[in-house]
């Protein structure tokens, strides 16, 4: 260890401390983790094998410190995880340095004016909400139970891809379960610390299975999706025109043409998919993560259910609420929040990794070192949450209930140079979904039944495990 490395434990000579991250806690590293921090401090730092550093910051002064040092937001680099992307560091998740500036400045700047996160996406999303009510209607049919697993990720995508690709799925449509599938089991079949341990090329070269599932990085899963991608692509190829530009391929496709006549590029067809990948992963189950939780907590808490609804009557009258009623809707908002308090649907963020050596409190952080942000642990600050464990949205508005109490003790897209990418259009559609199912339907547990887990399923996002409920149309 170099003088002044965080605290920690020391773990085995050449093993380091791998062989004990899973007894931290078995099921939830970010709980683990906290551990460590409850008897180390803050910032603790450990050895992964003989030479990778492992430094994890809890708690809000540390996390926000580490936040915005531009030292620390790089990403780990390893073999496995370039699996994913044909061996190549691509796409903006899991990159940095200037091809992570230029991949990620772009696909934002594009994607927003495509309509991400504005106003003018809103017609995309209430097609969607639209259609998950007539599938709510079709399944609640004579009082039958809903069955909400899985439930939010085809609409997910469905606004993805319209921006991506310009096109949406049937509910039914067979490609689109295999691509569900396929993000849900990668995401839920990995394991956040694991993923960080750096395994040489050649041992994933001779025993690939064996190194994936311990390292519960599930890359080989990604060729069907890498398949799909290739062949949309080469449609746009074939019938995109450079007068018009309906989606981000063709955006991206143009500036790949524009850039490669000027010679050295990071625009290629791997980079777009590796791109296309991350919007994927990135932003489907988060946002499907945090809809599951948001209806889960209030079917646990009918009471708060009923004042959202109260609200929204007054607010939009007969019609289903918008984006322009969003600062009339404190409450619901109030509540949005608190679940996403709660839900923490990415309690570690994603790995950051310090691009040179620097130092956090005080503490030496050696370059190349992996850190995690416990965002937990300040969603759950006993100090200034008072009672964390509580779902209670009025903590979030003044006491008089006139305003919403903005915090960065609320952190659930990180912050920083590396915060999410999907914010905006994120906000939008968690807002949207909510409030109109919330405006249209009245949401019950199923009678003689215990109330459904609010355990979540662990993975690299937390899920909620599928659930059923009662679901009613509201006259
Ligand atoms: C409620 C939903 C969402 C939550 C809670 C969430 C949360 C996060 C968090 C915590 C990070 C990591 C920040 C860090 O490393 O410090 C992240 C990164 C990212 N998110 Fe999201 N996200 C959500 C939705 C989305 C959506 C809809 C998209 C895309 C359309 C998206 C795209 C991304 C990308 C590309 C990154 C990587 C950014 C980078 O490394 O530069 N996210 N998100």
């Amino acid at each position: 260890r170099p003088s002044n490395f965080p605290p920690g434990p020391r773990g085995l000579p050449l093993a380091g401390y791998i062989p004990f991250l899973s007894k931290l806690d078995p099921e939830y590293p970010h709980l683990g983790l906290k551990k460590l921090a409850d008897q180390y401090g803050p910032v603790t730092g450990f050895y992964l094998g003989p030479s990778q550093p492992f430094i994890s910051v809890c708690g809000y002064e540390a996390i926000k410190e580490a936040l915005y040092n531009d030292d620390l937001a790089g990403r780990p680099n390893n073999a496995a995880r370039r699996e994913r992307t044909f061996g190549q560091r691509l796409g903006v998740v899991h990159n940095d340095g200037p091809e992570w500036q230029e991949q990620r400045r772009f696909t934002l700047r594009h994607l927003k004016d495509l309509g991400f996160g504005k106003t003018s996406s809103e017609g995309l999303i209430r097609e969607e909400i639209d259609d998950l009510m007539d599938e709510i209607r079709l399944q609640s049919w004579r009082n039958q139970p809903v069955d909400f697993k899985g439930m939010f990720n085809l609409s997910l995508i469905n606004i993805l891809w319209a921006l991506i690709g310009g096109q949406r799925f049937k509910r039914d449509d067979v490609r689109l379960a295999r691509l569900l599938d396929i993000v849900d089991c990668f995401i839920h079949s990995a394991n956040f610390t694991r993923a960080n341990i750096p395994v040489p090329t050649i041992f994933l070269r001779l025993f690939p299975s064996t190194t994936r599932n311990f390292l519960g990085l599930r890359n080989d899963l990604f060729t069907p999706l890498q398949d799909f991608i290739r062949d949309r692509i080469q449609e746009h190829v074939t019938d995109r025109s450079d007068d018009e530009q309906r989606d981000f391929i063709d955006v991206y496709l143009q500036e790949m043409t524009k850039r490669q006549s000027e010679g050295d590029s990071s625009f290629h067809e791997n980079q777009l998919i590796g791109v296309i990948i991350d919007l994927f992963i990135a932003g489907a189950e988060t946002t499907s993560g945090s809809l599951g939780f948001a209806l889960l907590y209030l079917l646990h808490h009918p009471e708060i259910q009923q004042k959202i609804q109260k609200e929204l009557d007054q607010v939009c009258g007969d019609s289903l609420p918008q984006l322009a009623h969003r600062s009339s809707l404190l409450y619901t908002e109030a509540a949005l929040m608190e679940a996403q308090r709660l839900a923490n649907i990415t309690p570690l963020a994603v790995a950051h990794k310090a691009l040179r050596d620097t130092h956090l409190q005080g503490y030496f952080i050696p370059k190349e070192s992996i850190v995690t942000v416990n965002l937990f642990t300040v969603h759950h600050d006993n100090e200034f949450w008072k009672d964390p464990e509580m779902f209670r949205p009025e903590r979030h508005l003044t006491p008089d209930g006139r305003k919403l109490i903005k915090t960065d003790h609320l952190l659930p897209f990180s912050a920083g140079k590396r915060a999410c990418l999907g914010e905006p259009l994120a906000r939008n559609t968690y807002f949207l979904f909510m409030s109109s199912l919330l405006k249209a339907f009245e949401f019950r547990p199923i009678p003689d039944r215990p109330l459904p887990t609010l355990k979540p399923k662990n993975g690299l996002t937390l899920g909620y495990d599928g659930f059923e409920a009662i679901v009613t149309p509201r006259t």
